[in-house]
């Protein structure tokens, strides 16, 4: 059977037991008699714990078969997504949960590059979890940053006893590395986010923050065009500019107005990856933003 639309992709990171699971079993609670398929990895381990996984029907969990999602994502992982689609054309949305060590970047990037993939999804944006009780002692520090530079909104769970002042300061730090994400404390993973369209809503809000002290490894920058973009140009300098820094640009972000064409345009990168989203009629403002995020220093990014 012949799917109607696009099945809506989320992705779901965050570092060992920041609140992964305890989140996604609450979505799946609230939106009860939705079809939701979870597609998820633990490090070494091949079965899924269906036990924690409730609502969703145990023939809807795929899981990967080897090992971590990061290092071993290869051809497998694009047939298992395909075999999903087509097996139950009933699913409306899929949510990839990455094991907490994982590089959430190499499980976005098939969506934008796969041609198959890209007739059965659309990816909709990342969700990262932090835990707010470890937040500072973590280690892998480069893993998590990353995981925090691509997501689109950052539920930083186990905050049940932070008090005020120190949600302001976490809100701070956590700004300074995306300052595009929308940042919610939660406890016990209640929260309950749009899951479909968390990167067009931090497309709206592009302004940085102000920002003195960088990140000490994170930086970001902002390119803006006051007059339409030649497309092609500007295509083939993003996707150059995307490709040699791929493992520097953890995420691009932007809206861009194109010569003669009346829809703004929505980028969404992921490391080396972009994709081009049709957006809103443009009706005044002609000007053309792009934001980079990343370890930028020393990065010649300008078009
Ligand atoms: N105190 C407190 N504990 C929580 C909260 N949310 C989750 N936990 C507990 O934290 C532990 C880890 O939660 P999980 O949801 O399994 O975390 P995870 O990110 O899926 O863990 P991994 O799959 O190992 O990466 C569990 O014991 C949860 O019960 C919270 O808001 N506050």
């Amino acid at each position: 059977m012949k799917r109607k639309s696009k099945i809506p992709v989320t992705v779901i990171t965050g570092f060992l037991g920041a609140g992964k699971t305890t989140f996604i079993n609450y979505v799946l609670q609230q939106k009860k008699g939705k079809q939701f398929a979870l597609v998820e990895n633990e490090f070494g381990d091949v079965a899924i714990d269906t036990k924690l996984i409730s609502g969703v029907d145990a023939s809807q969990m795929f899981e990967l078969k080897q090992g971590c999602i990061c290092c071993t994502l290869t051809d497998e992982y694009e047939l298992v997504l395909q075999e999903l689609a087509e097996r139950f054309p009933n699913i409306e949305h899929v949510l990839i949960e990455t094991t907490g060590v994982a590089d959430p970047a190499p499980v976005i990037q098939p969506f934008f590059k796969d041609e198959n993939l890209a007739e059965l999804y659309v990816y909709v944006g990342t969700v990262c979890l932090v835990d707010a009780m470890n937040f500072t002692t973590q280690p892998e520090k480069d893993i998590l940053l990353k995981q925090l530079a691509i997501a689109d909104t950052i539920l930083v769970n186990k905050s049940e006893n932070l008090p005020d002042t120190e949600k302001e300061d976490f809100k701070v730090a956590l700004k300074q590395i995306n300052p595009l994400a929308e940042i919610s404390f939660i406890s016990y993973g209640k929260a309950n986010p749009e899951l479909n369209q968390l990167h067009l809503k931090a497309a709206n809000g592009i302004d940085l923050m102000p920002d003195p002290e960088l990140h000490a490894h994170i930086q970001k920058k902002k390119l803006t065009f006051q007059h339409p973009l030649n497309r092609a140009e500007f295509l083939r300098w993003l996707d150059y500019t995307l490709d040699i820094y791929k493992n520097k640009i953890y995420r691009t972000k932007g809206i861009l107005c194109f010569q003669g064409e009346p829809f703004e345009y929505i980028v969404q990168g992921v490391g080396g990856s972009f994709e081009l989203i049709e957006g809103d009629l443009i009706l005044d403002s002609i000007e053309s933003q792009v934001v980079f995020i990343g370890k930028l220093e020393g990065l010649s990014i300008d078009f």
